[in-house]
């Protein structure tokens, strides 16, 4: 019997407000919506709530079987996170004082030549996917280590509490700005990384994919890099890296790869740009290269806090999406110190405003484009706009439940706001504490059991 054609009863009816983003409109304001899930976990249903009576005879529930939310309340997706380093969790907050490649050396190596100690990597990788869950990030697409049963362990983890994650080993066979943190050679990364993805795809974990992880082009040589793309290329996987971040490292990766056009032109001629690739930063890209990531379908991941905190640069988001290329939002732990994309928003904004102040023909985003950027957009970079990223029907049910007005938050209301200006204020005020539930493929996963 064919699965997907067993009917499905409703699981679960919102009525209230329902904020989200179509290709058309950066913001869909939907008041006194129904909103269902089936026991799938996917939407079965957007209506409107005086239509109560109608829909919950063709659904099958009844009206004692809704949620209504209160005034100050809406559902919204989930946030997507398209880049994190779940091990840098662990100095996140701290060692923002050096550019990319002497902070790299200096804090990061370090901290991640330790999580070989599983107890470690138990308890920094629990921490980051209760933290990111806790600040609505339904979909984290994270950097793990070189470390191969650690990474596996944050691939459980991410399982254990629900969250939709993609998990990388990271992949380096040289590394000469610390030697003791890297792979023993080519072979051996290419061998862990089939090890890594066997035995994640072996647990079949509903909702955690492994995705080929070469750290950067500076710690891999072209050999494994060409291997990396055959390995993604024959396993249909994701792909995810770091590109044109800061100039020293641009320059660095022009010195090393001397034979290619520009940085873009090394990825693409060792096969990592498809529709199914995520390249972090990109402040440096220039049109062509630009023109490369649309032909290929690549995305990049905005990461606005590490771009500020490192001194790398302001990536001109609206350039990026005027050469079509699809964009998500990231907070690069530890890179950027927050760990919330509630933060990655205000960051996205603070920048595009930089540049605004550096020239004034330039468009700041509005609030509403970065709420599709963080929600929609992400799902889309990520190649997940079909399961996730809005609320059309159909689609997997990973949302938050958001109360403007959370007792002891940290917003406070003087009049009746719309919602418009309610998810304003959420987006540039709110925090976890307003958060009152996270949903993902359906299930509640804040509060954690
Ligand atoms: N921000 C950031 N950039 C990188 N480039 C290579 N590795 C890293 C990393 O861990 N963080
Ligand atoms: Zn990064």
């Amino acid at each position: 019997m064919d699965v997907s054609k067993v009917p499905t009863t409703v699981a679960r009816v919102f009525r209230g407000t329902c904020v989200h983003s179509t290709e058309q409109e950066a913001l869909v304001i939907l008041e006194d919506a129904l909103l269902g899930v089936d026991s799938n976990g996917k939407i079965s249903f957007v209506e409107k709530g005086q239509e109560l009576g109608k829909v919950s005879t063709k659904f099958g529930f009844t009206s004692r079987d809704v949620i209504q939310l209160t005034p100050h309340e809406f559902l919204m997706p989930g946030l997507v996170d398209t880049h994190i380093h779940a091990a840098q969790y662990s100095f996140a907050g701290t060692a923002l004082d050096l550019p990319l490649l002497e902070w790299l050396k200096t804090y990061t190596f370090p901290v991640e030549s330790k999580f070989q100690d599983l107890d470690f990597a138990r308890m920094v990788y629990t921490q980051v996917v209760k933290r990111t869950l806790r600040n609505g990030t339904t979909t984290a697409c994270y950097f793990a280590t070189i470390h191969t049963e650690s990474s596996l362990l944050l691939g459980e983890i991410a399982n254990d509490f629900g969250q939709r994650a993609l998990v990388g080993k990271v992949c380096m066979d040289r590394n000469g700005a610390y030697e003791d943190y890297k792979e023993l050679g080519t072979q051996e990364s290419v061998d862990d990384t089939i090890r890594f993805i066997t035995e994640l795809s072996k647990n079949n974990y509903p909702l955690v994919k492994p995705v080929i992880t070469p750290r950067f082009a500076v710690s891999c040589t072209g050999e494994l890099l060409l291997k990396l793309g055959e390995v993604a290329k024959n396993n249909d996987l994701h792909i995810q890296s770091h590109i044109s971040e800061n100039k020293d490292e641009v320059q660095l990766v022009k010195e090393m790869f001397p034979d290619y056009e520009s940085y873009t032109d090394v990825y693409d001629k060792h096969n990592l740009l498809t529709n199914k690739t995520i390249m972090a930063h990109g402040c440096y890209l220039s049109d062509e290269e630009l023109d490369i990531f649309h032909r290929t379908g690549a995305s990049l991941a905005h990461c606005p806090n590490s771009n500020i905190s490192l001194c790398s640069g302001l990536l001109n988001v609206r350039k990026v999406l005027s050469h079509k290329v699809k964009l998500g939002l990231a907070t690069d732990v530890a890179g950027g110190y927050s760990a919330s994309m509630l933060d990655a928003v205000r960051r996205t904004r603070d920048t595009s405003k930089a540049l605004t102040i550096e020239d004034a023909t330039h468009q700041t985003l509005t609030f509403e484009e970065t709420f599709r950027l963080a929600t929609l957009g992400g799902s889309q970079a990520l190649s997940m706009d079909g399961q996730t990223g809005n609320f059309e029907v159909g689609k997997d049910f990973d949302a938050l439940r958001v109360n403007v007005a959370a007792p002891d938050g940290p917003i406070d209301l003087v009049q009746n706001d719309g919602p418009k200006v309610l998810l304003e204020k959420f987006l540039n005020l709110g925090d976890d504490r307003n958060i009152l539930e996270v949903y993902v493929a359906g299930q509640k996963v804040v509060p954690f059991k």
